[in-house]
């Protein structure tokens, strides 16, 4: 009877999303299993079988973190994007487009799903240009290099849309390249929210390890289950986040600036897509322009 009422309550829903795309966002930190990740994706396939267009972004810094400690090199951040040198970019790429890529469309095949993994690179969906992050220090700007960090340049989605119009959904890793072949690491938020304004989507969902948006970033019972975009730009600039929720936040704000109608932040577990998705109250923090 439970399941029943669920039903009848997601159903104007699934009326109103019916035919539009979704930009769903696996961060790293939410695949903290075989068992979660492949919820995830069960939940993805029946926002597929009711008619909604996914395209799946997914993230990995914890692997990669993992990775390259173990060939010896420290991680390093800087307002949440990794420095990349030489190294650790083929080890960005081992993880990313290798291994986490690669199991996530695994995961679809297996749970009865059409999925196409491909990166940034693939049909120049990401065309991607070196990134340096600018800061002011009294008068001086002061440039920093990030080594083989980029950002997106413009956004080809037309690789996207054949694959959706065939019926596939599309898993994308967030490595990109620029014109003349150079490989780019570029973060996964970053990507998820290009891709979703490129689209005009109707909804960007990021899924990571936090309940979504914290007023005080301990205190996990502080979550913002609804906000505006201003009053977001407000909390960003009062210095409330850090870390990897700094791209998250700048993912949103452009998304919603960009068409995209509304944005999610929640936490990848069993069924939480779907209860933020067809629920009234929903289980994250849902950003409206
Ligand atoms: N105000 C905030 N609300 C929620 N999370 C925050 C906030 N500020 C910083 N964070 C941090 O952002 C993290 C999520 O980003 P990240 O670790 O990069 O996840 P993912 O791998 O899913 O992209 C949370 O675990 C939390 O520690
Ligand atoms: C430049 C940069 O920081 N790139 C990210 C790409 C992966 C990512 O974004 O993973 P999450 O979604 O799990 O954080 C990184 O190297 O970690």
């Amino acid at each position: 009877m439970e399941k029943v009422k669920v039903l009848i309550e997601a159903l104007p829903y699934i009326r109103e999303f019916y035919g539009s795309y979704m930009v769903i966002k696996i961060g790293g930190h939410a695949m903290v299993s075989d068992a979660v990740l492949e919820s995830v994706v069960k939940d993805v396939l029946l926002l597929y079988y009711v008619g909604i267009k996914p395209i799946v972004v997914h993230g990995g810094g914890p692997e990669i973190s993992e990775k390259m400690q173990k060939f010896g090199i420290k991680p390093k951040f800087i307002d949440g994007l990794r420095v990349t040198d030489e190294e650790t970019m083929e080890i960005v790429e081992m993880v990313l487009d290798g291994k986490i890529n690669s199991k996530i469309v695994s995961m679809f095949i297996k749970n009865g799903g059409k999925a196409v993994g491909i990166s940034g690179k693939d049909g120049l969906l990401i065309v991607a240009k070196k990134k340096l992050i600018k800061r002011k220090r009294g008068d001086l700007e002061e440039i920093i290099d990030l080594g083989f960090v980029g950002e997106t340049e413009y956004v080809n989605p037309d690789i996207l849309k054949i694959l959706i119009d065939h019926g596939f959904i599309p898993v994308v890793s967030p490595v990109a390249s620029d014109l003349a072949g150079n490989i780019y690491n570029i973060n996964a938020d970053i990507v998820a929210g290009h891709i979703a304004s490129a689209l005009k989507a109707k909804k960007l969902i990021i899924l990571t390890d936090v309940p979504g948006i914290l007023k005080d970033p301990k205190d996990k019972s502080s979550l913002i289950s609804r906000i505006k975009a201003k009053d977001l730009e407000k909390m960003l600039e009062s210095g409330v986040f850090s870390g990897g929720m700094l791209p998250k936040v700048e993912a949103v704000l452009m998304a919603l600036k960009n068409g995209v109608e509304r944005a999610h932040i929640i936490e990848g577990r069993e069924h939480s897509i779907l209860l933020e998705l067809f629920t009234r109250e929903g289980i994250g923090t849902m950003v409206e322009p």
